[in-house]
């Protein structure tokens, strides 16, 4: 007999009509039988560095997959977000090779491919899926010739650097039949996912407010007049610019800290308010939608010339078709959604993965069979135990590249909670300004010149 929380999980499992993403069919891996080489998930990982090791590891544990081939226009260094760890090809192949020389009991393995140029991976017919773990202004362009290529693509957050990305790339997946996961984890926590079903099912009242709180700037960069620095041997710099405008090297350009100029990102607006906003999205019920109307409240920059020209900190404010409003701003509180009704509020905070509410009883509290249910990344998690979401997120994209069933955060999703980060950093450089979105349309109906920040013009790197 299920325990009250073990069955709170399995009925969003079964019952899930999943509110704007589509449903999963979690497919048994003993599908595939002993695993036989055959029947792999081969797995092309492209980008190794701070996050990219990590997701490669991840892929690597399923039984199923095979790292067939590894990409990075780095050969190896450190400086990353933890500055003295040495990442890159050449400690990403180490791990491969070591973990299936021990897998084999061989005490060698020398099977996967190396490339810095990502091309070489799309042309091989042995790769069904590429992990796109590369910075954000060579998502879409990367994703788009995965898909013509045939490959499913793990892709991850924020999944667009410019709202106008996101259609195209919306297109070419579909087009192509592909499977796309965006990598907002925080979808397969099962408490993220509790919160959004007591949200969305009445428990706090009807739903006035969000309110989302994203961390400052975690990385300091050099201010007007820096000096480019000479660009490292074995890094091929202009394959790491790629779409971007060419411009001088800096080690702070590039390596973790890219999060931190607007032609490669969009600072902690896009780079948390991925896991933020994208949760808010979930429990509001408008994964695929957007607000009506936003308006930057404030911001702070670093003098005009610094390499950083992110924002510092910054406060936005939204309101949706549905009268909910949405204010984000930058605290040095942990990460959090924080969901007020009219009779209680409940907050998921991202780091931590913990859920706190107006009542006790909320946590408890069994979603109905005939009620709303979001769905599952894994049947066995349970609130007390949230587990490794993560690798579960992962295991959601392998099902589903088998099912061929949309993931729990597929490319129409993904975009949009993309987008709402967009609006944000639109909105910062439009402080004064109400401007009204129109959602379907993807335009901004009273402002031609907020209109022209929805897209950028790119580098034909080819
Ligand atoms: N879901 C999550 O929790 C997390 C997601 N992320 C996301 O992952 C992405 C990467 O971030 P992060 O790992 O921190 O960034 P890093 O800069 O640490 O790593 C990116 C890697 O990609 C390499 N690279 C850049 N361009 C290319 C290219 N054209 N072909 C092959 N490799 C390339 C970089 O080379 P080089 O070493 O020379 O810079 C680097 O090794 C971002 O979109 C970020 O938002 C990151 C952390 C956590
Ligand atoms: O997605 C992410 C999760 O958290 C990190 C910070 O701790 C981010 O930098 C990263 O991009």
């Amino acid at each position: 007999m299920p325990t009250k929380m073990d069955r709170r999980c399995f009925l969003g499992a079964t019952c899930s009509t999943a509110l704007g993403a589509g449903a999963p069919w979690v497919l048994p891996s003993t599908v595939f039988g002993q695993s036989s080489p055959s029947n792999r998930i081969n797995i092309g990982v492209i980008g190794l560095g701070t996050r990219g090791i990590p997701d490669m590891k991840v892929f690597m544990q399923n039984e199923d997959v095979q790292i067939r081939a590894i990409c990075d226009v780095n050969k190896a260094s450190g400086g990353y977000r933890d500055e003295s760890t040495v990442m890159g090809l050449e400690p990403a192949l180490r791990i491969a090779n070591q973990y299936y020389a021990e897998k084999q009991k061989s005490g060698t393995y020398n099977g996967v491919f190396t490339t810095s140029d990502f091309r070489d991976i799309l042309e091989r017919d042995d790769i069904d899926a590429v992990a796109l773990v590369v910075p954000d202004h060579w998502h879409a362009t990367m994703t788009r010739m995965a898909a013509e290529a045939g490959k499913d693509v793990f892709c991850q957050k924020p999944l667009t650097l410019t709202l106008g990305e996101g259609q195209e790339m919306i297109k070419t997946v579909r087009k192509h039949g592909r499977v796309l996961q965006t990598a907002s984890q925080y979808r397969s926590n099962c408490r993220a996912r509790h919160a959004c079903e007591l949200v969305l099912n009445g428990r706090i009242g009807k739903l006035k407010s969000m309110r989302v709180r994203i961390g400052y700037n975690n990385k300091i960069g050099p201010g007007p007049g820096w000096e480019p620095m000479p660009v490292p041997n074995d890094f091929d710099y202009d394959m790491w610019l790629g779409p971007a405008p060419r411009a001088a090297y800096h080690e702070k350009r590039c390596l973790y800290k890219f999060r931190f100029n607007l032609d490669y990102s969009g600072g902690q607006i896009t780079n948390l308010g991925a896991h933020a906003i994208d949760i808010a999205q979930w429990g509001n019920g408008s994964s695929l939608t957007g607000p009506v109307e936003v308006e930057g409240i404030g911001a702070k920059w670093l003098p005009d010339g610094s390499l950083f020209n992110t924002a510092l900190e910054s406060t936005f404010r939204a309101r949706y078709a549905n009268g909910v409003e949405l204010i984000c701003e930058s605290s040095g509180e942990a990460m959090g959604v924080r969901f007020e009704g009219t009779e209680g509020w409940i907050e998921f905070v991202l780091v931590g993965g913990k859920f706190r509410a107006s009542s006790k009883s909320l946590e408890n509290e069994i979603i109905g069979l005939d009620e709303i249910h979001l769905p599952v990344s894994n049947l066995e998690r349970t609130f007390d135990n949230p587990g490794n979401f993560y690798a579960d997120h992962v295991r959601n994209f392998l099902d589903c590249v088998i099912t061929r069933e949309d993931p729990l955060e597929p490319v129409e999703v993904g975009h949009r909670t993309a987008s709402v980060c967009h609006l944000w950093n639109i909105a910062i450089k439009n402080i004064g300004k109400k401007l009204n979105w129109d959602p379907d349309k993807e335009k901004f109906t009273n402002d031609d010149s907020a209109n022209s920040m929805c897209t950028r013009p790119t580098h034909d790197w080819s």
